[in-house]
């Protein structure tokens, strides 16, 4: 049984239609990343998993309860992080985690969730004078008690310093180890990166794509880009004709050479030092997820190289 299902969702609002026969699969034990540009419906449709919003139509299902029908015996075993928690101002951090863990039974001792989120400081301090980062930091030790099943984030990293981004990170690959799914929303390209199995990117409420990373990357072009400088520069239609190589051109004196996989990289790199020049450097890069996020979303320009991916640690699934 997938720990989510959602399937040919869709919820209006009035006229506007905020998610559109929206169908995804996550499996147990996956990191899930859901992009999409501001007001594309993804944090309708964490409501809707999280049963605080009915569909219009379409079932959604957790852990294989309904979220409609079954939304309490979802939250037993569903970590949740809203968007904008809002907290008990006159409660503390400690107080805050007990109350989580008298909710799910759970008997998390609040020093440890405390520790974990890096909040240990402010343990007796009233969550009313809380900042904002804080104030995410104990939502996530709040979501995190009682070792749910599945945890479900709305952008977890919002508020957050880049220390508070780190340890999200760690908690996520923490998490994920110990088998919990976890499916989050996010602006935060670079973390999506780096922990997430697979990503679907949607866009006007509709899903433009779903894939391991490495998945996009094939799907929207350039996966890597070799970058020469030599002298004289290698022949560009020799490099061109060369299978899997997708574009060559020439950028601030060195020549710039886009292709599909690794294999092609390979060939290219062979045809420059089989070449009669002398090569001086060669960079490699892989398009980033903010390059393939740009593409699906609508950027008509092919996905460049910039900052070197980080590591994709599953491959979960393929194309749904
Ligand atoms: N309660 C509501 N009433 C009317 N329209 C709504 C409501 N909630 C969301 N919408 C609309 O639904 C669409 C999707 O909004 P949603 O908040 O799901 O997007 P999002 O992808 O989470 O955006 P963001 O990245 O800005 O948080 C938007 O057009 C939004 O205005």
């Amino acid at each position: 049984m997938p720990a989510i299902t959602i399937d040919s969702l869709r919820k209006e609002y009035g006229d506007a239609v905020a998610v559109d026969d929206l169908s995804l699969t996550v499996e147990r034990g996956e990191v899930f990343g859901f992009l999409g540009p501001n007001g594309a419906g993804k944090s309708t449709t964490i409501d809707t998993l999280l049963g605080y919003v009915r569909p219009t139509a379409g079932t959604v299902t957790i852990l294989g309860h309904d979220a409609v029908a079954e939304s309490r015996a979802i939250r037993q075993r569903v970590g949740v992080l809203p968007d904008g928690y809002a907290l008990y101002e006159r409660l503390t951090a400690r107080e805050h985690l007990k109350l989580a863990a008298s909710f799910r039974a759970a008997d998390d001792d609040p020093e440890a969730v405390l520790e974990r989120v890096g909040l240990v400081d402010a343990a007796d301090r009233r969550a009313g004078n809380f900042s904002k980062g804080m104030t995410q930091r104990l939502a996530l030790g709040m979501a995190l008690v009682g070792d749910p099943d599945v945890l479900l984030f709305d952008e977890p990293s919002t508020g957050l310093d880049p220390t508070g981004v780190a340890e999200l990170r760690r908690i996520v690959a923490e998490e994920a180890a110990g088998g919990t799914t976890v499916f989050f929303s996010s602006h935060d390209l670079a973390q999506v990166e780096a922990t997430c199995d697979r990503v679907a990117i949607l866009g006007d409420g509709r899903l433009l794509a779903v894939d391991t990373v490495a998945g996009l990357r094939d799907r929207y072009g350039a996966s890597v880009t070799l970058s020469i400088e030599a002298t004289p520069l290698p022949d560009s239609d020799v490099l061109g004709s060369i299978e899997g190589v997708r574009g060559v051109s020439l950028e601030d004196d060195r020549l710039v050479c886009r292709c599909r996989d690794a294999e092609s990289k390979v060939r290219a790199l062979r045809a420059v030092f089989d070449a009669d020049v002398e090569v001086f450097d060669v960079d490699t890069e892989s398009a980033s997820l903010e390059d393939l996020f740009a593409a699906s979303v609508g950027d008509d320009a092919p996905p460049s190289a910039s900052a070197p991916s980080a590591t994709v640690t599953a491959e979960t699934g393929g194309t749904q």
